[in-house]
This record gives C-alpha cells, sequence and structure tokens, in this order.
C-alpha cells in the first residue's frame, strides 16, 4: 500500500544518503524511484526547472501545497537564503510523517514548517497562524483539482503580491486543465510553459510559471 511504498523511500534516504547534506537525500530519492519504486516526487528533470525558478525568485517566503515524501520541499529549501522559510501543506497524515523525516535527514527542519490538513482550510488562517504577510513563490504539486480553487483563495486572502511566481507541478499529466485556462487567460497573470517529463518517465508533463500582476 501506499505507506509502505514511502516508508521503503524513507529507508533508502537513511540508507544511501548522507545526514546534513539535502543534494544526497535528492539523489538518493532518485535513485530509488528510478531503479526500485516509481514515486510522484517532482523528480530530477523537472527539478532542475524547479532549481532555476528558484534560484532567479530568491524567495523568503515560500508556499508549497502538497508535501508527499519531502522531496521538493528539501530541493527549494537547499536553495534558499539563510533565513528564508517554506510553509508546506500536506493533507495526507502518513506522507506528513515521512516527509518530516526525510527533511530531518537532510538538516533544513529549521527552514520548512509541515502544516498538516486540507489547504483550503490552512489558506486562510496563515496570516494569523504563521505570521505571514505575502509569498514570493508558491509551488503547487497537491490534488490537481485544487490548484485552481486555492490559486483564487491565495488572491482573496491576499497572500500573493505583484511578482508573486506560482509554479504547477504535473500540468500535463495527470494535467490541471481549469488552472491552465485560468492562469493563461486572466489578465492577472502572465503565465509560461516549460516542457518536461513526467518524473522518471518518457511520458510529457511540464511545469506552469505564472506571475501574479496585482
Ligand atoms: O495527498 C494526497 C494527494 S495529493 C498528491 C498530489 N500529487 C499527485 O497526485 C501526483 C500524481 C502524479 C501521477 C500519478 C499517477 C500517474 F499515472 C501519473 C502521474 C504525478 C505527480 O507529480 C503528482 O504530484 C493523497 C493521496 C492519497 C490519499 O489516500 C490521501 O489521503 C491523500
Ligand atoms: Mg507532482
Amino acid at each position: 500500500n501506499y505507506y509502505r511504498d514511502v516508508n521503503r523511500l524513507l529507508h533508502a534516504v537513511q540508507k544511501n544518503a548522507t545526514k546534513g547534506d539535502p543534494r544526497s537525500v535528492v539523489k538518493a530519492i532518485d535513485n530509488f524511484c528510478r531503479q526500485k519504486e516509481w514515486a510522484m516526487n517532482v523528480g530530477d528533470e523537472k527539478g532542475c526547472i524547479l532549481d532555476s525558478v528558484v534560484s532567479e525568485v530568491n524567495p523568503v517566503t515560500v508556499l508549497e501545497l502538497g508535501t508527499y515524501c519531502g522531496y521538493s520541499t528539501v530541493r527549494i529549501a537547499s536553495l534558499l537564503p539563510p533565513r528564508a522559510k517554506i510553509i508546506t501543506l500536506e493533507f495526507n497524515p502518513d506522507y506528513a510523517k515521512i516527509a518530516r523525516q526525510v527533511i530531518a535527514w537532510a538538516g533544513l527542519e529549521d527552514k520548512i514548517q509541515v502544516v498538516e490538513g486540507p489547504s483550503g482550510e490552512w489558506i486562510p488562517k496563515m496570516k494569523e497562524q504563521f505570521g505571514v504577510k505575502t509569498f514570493d513563490l508558491v509551488f503547487l504539486d497537491h490534488w490537481k483539482d485544487r490548484y485552481l480553487p486555492d490559486t483564487k483563495l491565495l488572491e482573496d486572502c491576499g497572500l500573493l503580491r505583484k511578482g508573486t511566481i506560482l509554479l504547477a507541478d504535473n500540468v500535463i499529466c495527470p494535467g490541471t486543465p481549469d488552472y491552465l485556462e485560468y492562469v493563461r487567460n486572466s489578465p492577472r497573470y502572465k503565465s509560461q510553459y516549460f516542457k518536461s517529463h513526467l518524473e522518471y518517465t518518457k511520458a510529457e508533463d511540464g511545469l506552469e510559471k505564472s506571475v501574479f500582476l496585482g
């Protein structure tokens, strides 16, 4: 079942990665997913696009929707300036438990806050609970049918500012058609598609990078 799989992924990290070395954690997960069991991490190919966007934005406050095992959380956090922070929301408590241990193995606990529960409930509480003003970068990688409602919720809660970057995974596979239509046609966004492949496969997928224009 799902939980046993993610547990084996954690053991592969603890066996093959160097404690406190985020890049070796990323490498260990990619090797495990290529050689042993596929898993829905953003992966190494799309991960390089993620890295370049993070380095370009140099965000101080990041929101990740969909932690899963913490692969992209570790990837992003390893590129952040010292006092930058990531809040990452995960609906599934089993995934959150694994992610916390992967993040601890990478030694990035101080930069990352894993929050469990539905994104729709947590987004309206961001300001009061975590003292967030606005996000510099949002990485969407959770339920594909939540991308659009949660983006509208972020707008309505005043959590986006002029220049905030939204980066969405899986816009082709599994696909997020309503979200794509919205960010590509709304006058409030400038959108760009980065063609790639579904993690660890040859299937097409890609990331959509959208700048909120205010
Ligand atoms: O948390 C969740 C779902 S959120 C994970 C979102 N991510 C995806 O679904 C996701 C999926 C794919 C993908 C999967 C199969 C394919 F054939 C092709 C692509 C790739 C990605 O990169 C993704 O990000 C949750 C699941 C179960 C629970 O029982 C629960 O309680 C909670
Ligand atoms: Mg994904």
